[in-house]
């Protein structure tokens, strides 16, 4: 551990103030930008802290830093007036061409005027102090750099920044470990650390353990901010929808993989559900949960109006729940992925299936994205994935859905002694909520996928599941 990384660091006046007009012009662009289409009208600094010394080069701050966007977002999405974004910037006096497209702009004034300043995730140089310090356990400043058990990361392994679209950022240090680096970051017990680390201690594989997390300890009565989590990296996976989509083309069959898919699911279930509190949905909790629903319907058919016409028939889907717990049906509520589909599972080349991403949907609120819902809504989000390769292939397979879906179920039941299809009102609940969110999804992110939900929502709209 050098000198630098482990010391104490300052603090930092006039840095933000120097960084603001780099930043308001670089930070809306990013990927995991979540408050795109409202103007950043300024910035406050949560924290910051040298892992490099500013002087040296390339010298490397951690920042946290708080975008403001008083404007109301658009119908239907959660209003987030000031989130907080985790920044790695690197300083450099002249920045090297390999390193040109992850400036972030030139400082004319302030304490680093004349410098360059970059996403220092791109740098291995830089990258490479964050796996050293998780290493060798670093405090510095607010920041804590942790592990489970001994650590067993070795020296050296060489970073590269992954470069598929994700909502936060990877770093995988020799095909050995994977650190994502959260963006937009809250405080309170993230269940993307918090779920493979249970799941790693009740001794379930179908989770990439928890090798290290950095922390922030930030003054004030708020949590502690997970700001990143390292995994094994699983070397040469392919995930699921990827797979998926290859098979279809090739009008391969993918009932093996989608039974197995079924097993890994109910494998997780049955450790959360043996390790963190489970809870009983009945009459009330169900009544709010269709509410929920209803209102998602309403917020989505407002803002896509081809969902209009099938909003009474969807409707249905979550009365008939309510009706259900009204006449004394009961279900239990566990700790569960929270937002899995295809993409989220990983196949290694044995054959083995993981499940990652336990973030939950982030736009939610981590209280809510922690509460214990009923399994069968990461199954419902299974299904509809299924249903989104089938229809997203040419031509569209639905008979390929149709077979996945069973077969994924049949896989479930096996390992969890309790097969899904017995709960067809739930079910369908679930799908028809989830249809609804990817309708407002794909109408906000990729407008020519809109047909592949819409299909599903007209079958769902006449009572049929798709
Ligand atoms: N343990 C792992 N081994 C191999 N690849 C992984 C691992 N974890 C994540 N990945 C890859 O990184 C991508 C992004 O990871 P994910 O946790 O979904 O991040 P995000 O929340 O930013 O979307 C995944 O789609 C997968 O391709
Ligand atoms: O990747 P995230 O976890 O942020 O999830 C969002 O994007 C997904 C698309 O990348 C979207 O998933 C939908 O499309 C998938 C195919 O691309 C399909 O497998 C899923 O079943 C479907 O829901 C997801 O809804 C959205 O939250």
């Amino acid at each position: 551990m050098s000198e630098a990384v482990t010391r104490a660091t300052a603090t930092h006046p006039g840095l933000l103030a120097s960084l603001d007009p780099l930043l308001r012009e670089w930070l809306p662009r990013q990927r995991w930008f979540a408050g795109k289409g409202r103007p950043v009208t300024g910035f406050s600094l949560v924290a910051a802290a040298d892992l490099l010394p500013p002087e040296g080069s390339p010298g490397l701050l951690h920042v946290l830093l708080r975008a403001h966007q008083p404007d109301v977002p658009a119908q239907g999405a959660a209003p987030h007036p000031a989130d907080c974004y985790q920044v790695l910037v690197g300083v450099r006096e002249a920045l090297p061409p390999r390193l040109a497209p992850a400036l972030i702009g030139h400082v004319a004034e302030g304490p680093l005027a004349g410098r360059s300043v970059y996403e220092a995730l791109y740098d291995p140089r830089a990258t490479a102090v964050l796996l050293e310090a998780i290493r060798t356990r670093a405090r510095i400043g607010r920041l804590r750099f942790e592990g489970e058990g001994r650590p067993r990361i070795r020296e050296g392994l060489v970073p590269r920044m992954m470069t598929s679209e994700q909502s936060n950022s990877s770093i995988v240090y020799g095909d050995t470990f994977i650190l994502k680096v959260l963006r937009r970051i809250v405080p309170g017990t993230n269940p993307d650390l918090e779920l493979p680390l249970v799941l790693s201690r009740e001794g379930c594989p179908r989770v990439p353990a928890p090798a290290g997390w950095l922390i922030a300890d930030l003054d004030g009565p708020d949590d502690p901010y997970v700001l990143a989590v390292l995994q094994p990296y699983v070397r040469g996976a392919t995930d699921g929808w990827e797979l998926a989509l290859r098979e279809l083309a090739k009008g391969g069959d993918f009932t093996v993989e989608a039974r197995a898919l079924g097993r890994a699911t109910a494998e997780v279930h049955t450790a959360l559900a043996r390790a963190l509190p489970t809870a009983t949905l009945g009459r009330a909790r169900a009544r709010l949960l269709a509410d929920g629903m209803t209102q998602r319907l309403e917020a989505a058919a407002q803002a896509v109006p081809a969902l209009r016409p099938y909003a009474p028939g969807l409707h249905q889907a979550f009365e008939a729940l309510a009706a259900l717990a009204a006449d004394g049906r009961t279900w239990t509520a566990q700790r569960i992925h929270g937002d899995l589909h295809l993409g989220q599972c990983l196949r290694s080349p044995s054959g083995t299936w993981s499940l990652i991403d336990f973030e939950g949907e982030p736009s939610k609120s981590l209280a809510e994205r922690r509460m214990p819902q009923p399994t069968v809504r990461d199954i419902a989000g299974m299904l509809r994935s299924f249903d989104y390769a089938a229809h997203s292939a040419v031509p569209p397979a639905p008979e390929w859905a149709t077979a996945c879906r069973a077969a994924y179920c049949t896989g479930y039941a096996e390992a969890a002694g309790r097969d899904p299809r017995a709960e067809p009102v739930l079910l369908r609940a679930y799908e028809t909520d989830k249809a609804v969110y990817e309708v407002l999804y794909e109408a906000r992110h990729r407008p020519d996928w809109l047909p592949v939900p819409m299909a599903a929502i007209r079958r769902l709209s006449v009572g049929a599941l798709p």
